[in-house]
């Protein structure tokens, strides 16, 4: 499938710094695509330039195969990483004049903020100041704000930072609904195990350059194929200590504490012997594929 949001060879310097190095990204439509990197890895740098708030040193943002203009960024939902809305404005008022600012008729952007600050548990905080609400509550307003008007794609700069789990929930369902209706949607996070269970695709960026891109369950493949044993400790002579594991060839041990092991399949078939060995001592209570996570699979990308 063509995507929709692309960048072809980002480059950016700042004096003699190089913070983006000819990273390629796409965005899918009707595909939620996670943006991780360790902080300073060039994510925020990445969406400005593809909002056009930065220009890139080298490189274009491409929207639907052709280079992305003005008017095509007018309709993107864009949360910046510095937010953007007014502290001591009230915050319906504000939403929907932002709806207004789309091009949206006043009608129509006080229905769509309204349903959102339902959807968001803010109802009741329609006509308060932005800054009399908490931290987390404001985060709410500001994602509300990058969606009120319908966006073409969404470029989120870590819309989960600061939220609680139910607060989570509900954006995570928000966001779910745009994927659904086909819009692509990025966002930024250093929360690992959330990207992995709502995100399609992962792009990882480390030090400017992209070091890895695909699905998530591209990404978790790439560390090999994993076992995880567990012996009966009651029942083997030697106590169930899988120690010997260390010894078997074709096999990489990654953990091991007494009866319960997990070790990296170098050469295909090592895993067999291992079993033949386990059941030779004793008997085996699991002996199953294992797939790291997502948090694993950064850790060995960055290095
Ligand atoms: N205007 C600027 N002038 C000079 N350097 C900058 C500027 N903006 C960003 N940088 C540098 O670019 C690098 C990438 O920063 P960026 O904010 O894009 O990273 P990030 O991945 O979003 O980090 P974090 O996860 O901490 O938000 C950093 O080293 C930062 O100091």
């Amino acid at each position: 499938m063509q995507a929709v949001l692309q960048a072809r060879g980002l480059t950016r310097r700042f004096g003699d710094a190089t913070v983006l190095d000819g990273v390629d990204l796409d965005v899918r439509a009707g595909r939620m695509t996670g943006f991780v990197g360790a902080n300073g890895a060039g994510k925020t740098t990445t969406m400005r330039i593809l909002l056009g708030v930065l220009a890139p040193s080298a490189g274009e943002v491409l929207w639907d195969g052709r280079p992305m203009t003005a008017a095509d960024r007018r309709d993107v939902g864009y949360m910046p990483e510095e937010r953007g809305l007014y502290p001591k404005q009230r915050v319906a008022e504000q939403l929907v004049h932002l709806g207004r600012l789309h091009g949206m008729a006043a009608a129509a952007a006080r229905t769509s903020v309204e349903q959102l600050l339902g959807r968001l548990d803010l109802a009741g905080r329609a006509d308060d100041k932005l800054e009399s609400l908490s931290l987390g509550n404001q985060q709410r307003v500001q994602v509300a704000a990058a969606l009120v008007h319908g966006p073409t794609a969404l470029v989120l700069d870590e819309p989960f930072s600061g939220l609680d789990p139910l607060a989570v929930d509900a954006m995570a369902g928000l966001l779910r609904e745009e994927v659904a209706r086909g819009v692509p949607v990025l966002f930024s996070s250093h929360q690992l195990d959330l990207v992995e269970r709502l995100c399609d695709d992962v792009v990882v960026l480390a030090q400017g350059r992209r070091v890895a891109a695909g699905t998530v369950a591209e990404l978790r493949a790439r560390g090999g194929e994993r076992v995880r044993l567990e012996v009966d400790p009651g029942s083997s002579a030697d106590g169930g200590d899988l120690g010997w594991l260390r010894a078997v060839p074709g096999v990489r041990v990654l953990d091991v504490d007494g009866p319960r092991a997990l070790f990296g399949v170098d050469e295909p078939g090592a895993e067999q012997h291992v079993l033949a060995e386990a059941l030779r001592r004793g008997p085996v209570r699991a002996f199953a594929p294992d797939v790291p996570p997502l948090s694993e699979v950064f850790r060995e990308v960055v290095r």
